[in-house]
């Protein structure tokens, strides 16, 4: 699917940011820091496997920067992670925890797994051993990792017992996105999801785009893109009239019923063969005329090679990355609305920082509480984005870009260099 055009994750993030920077005249010392990770952790380590043998994984994690607050940023098991787009997703997480004015800098890392294929036995002891590797990065005051990309509450589980035995108590502030009963927060799940249609929804009333009706397609059925869809049509009432996973995409004009495709996901691992729903192939799915587009799977989703086909008035990046810089450019002359990703899903780290929080006192919200505030910052985010975007009169995407940057710079300034 994306052809010529296909960009590494860091040439992604550091486009968007050169962009900004240059708007911003940023000073070139400060430029040249955050072109480059901070510390990266590249490791190594066997699994015993089911069968009795042992199995050699690699895994990463990186610190963008750290200048605003503690590493911030979600571990992903996924079969073609590299070390360049971890750093690239490690950047993009401290442009996100700045928008949005989260004491925290911007993380990433995973292990190259397809998790899908491990028994759960091999998916706990691959997380303990890599939960070692890496021990010495993570902690409460210093890294804070959360699922993002293939992994999960039960995957956060493990990573906090394996470091709370080494430490020789619980410390559940280490991770977040953990199960409500072992300090997870209300909410976290939904988080990512929630966030994208709130901000979705202040949007549309400033380009007068009614949302009840609206015709919504959403790329990737996972954590985030169910969320989403189901939020779109049972709080909106929106039609969600086609959806994919990695196996295929599916149609239906009239609209699904998300729980019970959801339902039918979780029986048979895929959206393919839903009886309500006709197939369509992925590209077919991403050319179809609707109101919203919703990319919610991985990265490079809308490239040059297919941006002409997109027929979408707006588009809400629920994924990281989902649209390559070329692509973007396309989309700004075609008029296309672009919701930028490091708005757009910070819901969920937004509500890790509430489950970090909640850790540290250990004390609990509960959801009514979650979501009140989770709205409250993402409003503000976005309306300061808005603003910056109206007064610069350049796209959503470049005005979060320097909201961001300027809060990085001014850390920066404020904290000094070491001599
Ligand atoms: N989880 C979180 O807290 C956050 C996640 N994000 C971002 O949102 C995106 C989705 O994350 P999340 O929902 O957690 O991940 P999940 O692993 O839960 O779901 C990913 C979904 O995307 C599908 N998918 C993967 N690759 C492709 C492909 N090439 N074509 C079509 N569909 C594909 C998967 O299909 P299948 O079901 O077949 O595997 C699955 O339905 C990622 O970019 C992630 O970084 C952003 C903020 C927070
Ligand atoms: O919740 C978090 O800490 C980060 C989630 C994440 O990885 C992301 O927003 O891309």
């Amino acid at each position: 699917m994306n052809g010529n055009d296909s960009p590494t994750m860091q040439e992604v993030a550091t486009h968007f940011y050169e962009e900004a920077a240059e708007l911003m005249k940023i000073d070139q010392g400060v430029r040249d820091q955050l072109y480059v990770p901070q510390r990266i952790l590249d490791v190594h380590f066997p699994v015993k496997m089911d069968d009795g043998s042992v199995k050699m994984f690699s895994g990463f994690r990186v610190h963008h920067n750290t200048v605003r607050g503690p590493a911030k940023g979600g571990l992903r098991y996924y079969p073609n992670l590299t070390l360049e787009q971890a750093s690239g997703l490690a950047m993009l997480m401290t442009w996100k925890t700045a928008v949005v004015n989260l004491p925290f800098g911007g993380a990433k890392g995973g292990v190259l797994c397809d998790p899908k294929t491990l028994s759960k036995g091999e998916l706990e002891r691959l997380t303990r051993r890599f939960t070692t590797e890496i021990i010495l990065l993570i902690g409460p005051e210093r890294d804070i990792p959360a699922p993002d990309l293939g992994t999960d509450e039960q995957v956060m589980a493990w990573i906090m017992d394996t470091y709370s035995m080494v430490k020789g108590y619980s410390v559940p502030a280490v991770v977040t996105g953990k199960p409500p009963v072992i300090g997870g927060s209300a909410g976290r799940r939904r988080a990512p999801g929630r966030g994208v249609v709130f901000v979705l929804r202040e949007f549309a009333d400033r380009i007068g785009l009614d949302l009840r009706g609206a015709r919504v397609v959403v790329h990737g059925f996972g954590k985030v893109g169910v969320t989403a869809a189901y939020m779109l049509e049972h709080v909106l009432g929106s039609t969600v009239i086609a959806v994919c996973d990695r196996s295929g995409a599916i149609y239906n004009p009239n609209g699904f019923d998300i729980r019970d495709l959801y339902n039918y996901k979780e029986e048979t691992g895929t959206v393919v063969g839903y009886p309500h729903g006709e197939p369509i192939s992925h590209a077919d799915m991403l050319a179809l005329e609707c109101d919203v587009l919703v990319p919610a799977s991985v990265e490079n989703i809308i490239t040059a090679d297919n941006v002409e086909t997109i027929r979408a008035r707006v588009i809400v990046e629920a994924a990281n990355a989902p649209i390559t810089p070329a692509a973007d450019a396309i989309l700004r002359e075609k008029g296309v609305h672009v919701i930028p990703d490091i708005l757009a899903n910070s819901g969920g780290v937004i509500v890790s920082y509430f489950e970090w929080v909640q850790d540290l006192q250990s004390f609990f919200w509960t959801d009514e509480q979650v979501t009140q505030q989770l709205r409250k910052i993402l409003v503000r985010a976005f309306d300061q984005v808005y603003t910056l975007a109206q007064e610069h009169n350049v796209p959503l995407r470049v005005a979060a870009y320097m909201l961001a940057l300027s809060r990085v710079a001014t850390a920066y300034k404020l904290r000094g260099f070491y001599p």
